[in-house]
């Protein structure tokens, strides 16, 4: 872990541009479809991300040729190999992923069995995969849940279902999708998710021949089909990514454009850094400003100066406030006047993060209660999943070592904004989420360094 640290230099603003690439969130489910495609795919701005590197290597380990492709950050699937790839390497780890779960389907499709690791991904909660479980089972497959990870099978093929989520899960509706779209009939989803990932990968579905219909009220129906071909695609940019550096542009009294940042994904997450006392200026490539014919799109993010004001938010399933923009701007609303109020309702112990916050001089009290409009499902189940932030308070250095990714995004954000010199251990996981994140703070001119 020593060597796995980062310097940080805090009090400086970060000022400047930088790009977000393709959705972590989306990118590694569009390389899992490329399973059940019988040609190969195309996919472009695919970050360089951890969670890429494993699924490109259990991909390479079920017999997809994965080749980079001409365009910078463009990867080429060839999916032709997969009934003949010897399969006694897939005992892997998946490292810190959660993408594995999502092989289930289109190996049963493939090869009508499939054995699936354990699973990595923030340690926030259970996160527990229950629904995927249920819904696979619905469609025929047989699933023995083991110590090493899944045994699956389904000789018989599989067929459509009709499927309630207790919980719009992104992952399980996934876990659908995948699953339906070459399963034998219709398959009705219910209560699905309806993330921009989610309908971003439905998009790649029906370019690969899939026909998928999403009704209103969380409801989308798949007609199953027999085959599917290759899709080319260019994914939606990571809103995740692009919400965490505004927020760092917040804490640190900074300026930041984010090309490639898109409105329509992140409109409620543009709606609190307004309220919060953030200036943002959407630049549209389609619609350039006058005298700026070459404008490409994104967004500037910056502080107006003066103070910022405190707000109340609750985390939730798309279009609400996503849960992963919450641990970076949590930084911003320690710099707010005031009390803020935020209220976790997708993860049951995503809040750890804000005792290291409190050890650089952070104002915040956590509780078990549900402080937010509306009850959830962890009120009274002895989970501190509410959060209050007293501001503003002056932070400075400390010693910190990084518990999931977005949290060890928001510890570099607070040495960023805090009065001397941080050292942040466990950097390396923030490479598991966000491409090229130190060559990006040099670009903003942050002053951080390996010892
Ligand atoms: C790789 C990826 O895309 N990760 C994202 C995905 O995670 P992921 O797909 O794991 O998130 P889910 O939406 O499935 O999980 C949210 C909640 O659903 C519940 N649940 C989920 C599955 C299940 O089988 N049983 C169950 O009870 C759990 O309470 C969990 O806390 O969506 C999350 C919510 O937008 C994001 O924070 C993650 O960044
Ligand atoms: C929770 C996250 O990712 P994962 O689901 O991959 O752990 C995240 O991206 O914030």
């Amino acid at each position: 872990m020593t060597d796995d640290v980062l310097v940080v230099h805090g009090g400086t603003p970060l000022e400047g541009r930088i790009r977000v690439r393709g959705a972590k969130n989306l990118v590694s489910k569009a390389m899992v479809a490329a399973l059940l495609g019988d040609s190969p795919s195309r996919l472009f701005d695919v970050p360089k991300i951890r969670d890429v590197e494993v699924v490109r290597g259990l991909l390479g380990l079920h017999g997809v040729k994965v080749t980079d492709g001409t365009e910078d950050g463009e990867l080429v699937f060839d999916p032709a190999n997969v009934e003949s790839a010897s399969t006694d390497q897939i005992n892997v780890h998946a490292g810190s992923s959660r993408i594995p779960i999502l092989f289930c389907g289109p190996l049963l499709h493939r090869l009508g069995h499939a054995f699936i690791p354990d699973l990595g991904g923030c340690h926030i909660g259970p996160r527990p995969i229950d629904f995927h479980l249920q819904a696979l089972r619905e469609f025929g497959a047989t699933v023995d849940k083991r110590p090493e990870g899944l045994h699956l099978s389904a000789p018989n093929g599989l067929h459509g279902t009709k499927f309630a989520l207790p919980y719009p899960s992104v992952g399980a509706t996934e876990q659908v999708l995948l699953t339906a779209v070459m399963a034998e009939g219709v398959t009705e989803l219910r209560n699905a998710a309806v993330e921009p990932e989610i309908i971003d990968l439905i998009c790649i579905l029906q370019k690969m021949g899939a026909i998928i219909k999403v009704h209103t009220d969380r409801v989308i129906e798949i007609q199953g089909v027999p085959k599917l071909h290759g899709y080319t695609h260019r994914p939606i940019p990571d809103r995740i990514e692009a919400a965490s550096w505004a927020a760092a542009a917040l804490a640190t009294r900074g300026h930041v454009e984010v090309l490639g940042a898109q409105q329509a994904d992140m409109m409620t997450f543009l709606n609190i850094f307004r309220s919060v006392g953030g200036e943002y200026e959407v630049t549209d490539a389609r619609a350039p400003k006058l005298g700026d014919p070459g404008q490409e799109g994104g967004i500037r993010f910056w502080h107006p100066g003066g103070e910022l004001n405190a707000v109340a938010l609750e985390t939730d399933v798309h279009p609400g406030f996503m849960t992963d923009w919450q641990q970076p701007l949590v930084v911003a609303l320690t710099q707010a006047r005031g009390l803020s109020i935020v209220h976790e309702t997708v993860y049951e112990q995503r809040l750890g993060y804000t005792e290291a916050l409190n050890s650089m001089g952070a104002n915040i009290q956590v509780y078990r209660d549900c402080l937010g409009g509306t009850p959830c499902r962890f009120g009274r189940r002895n989970f501190k999943h509410s959060a209050v932030i007293a501001g503003p308070s002056k932070l400075h250095a400390a010693d910190l070592v990084i518990p999931d990714l977005r949290a060890g995004f928001s510890h570099l954000i607070a040495a960023l904004a805090a009065e001397g010199t941080s050292r942040v251990y466990g950097v390396d996981l923030i490479n598991r989420g966000y491409e090229d994140f130190e060559a990006k703070l040099a670009d903003l001119g942050a002053h951080a360094e390996r010892p």
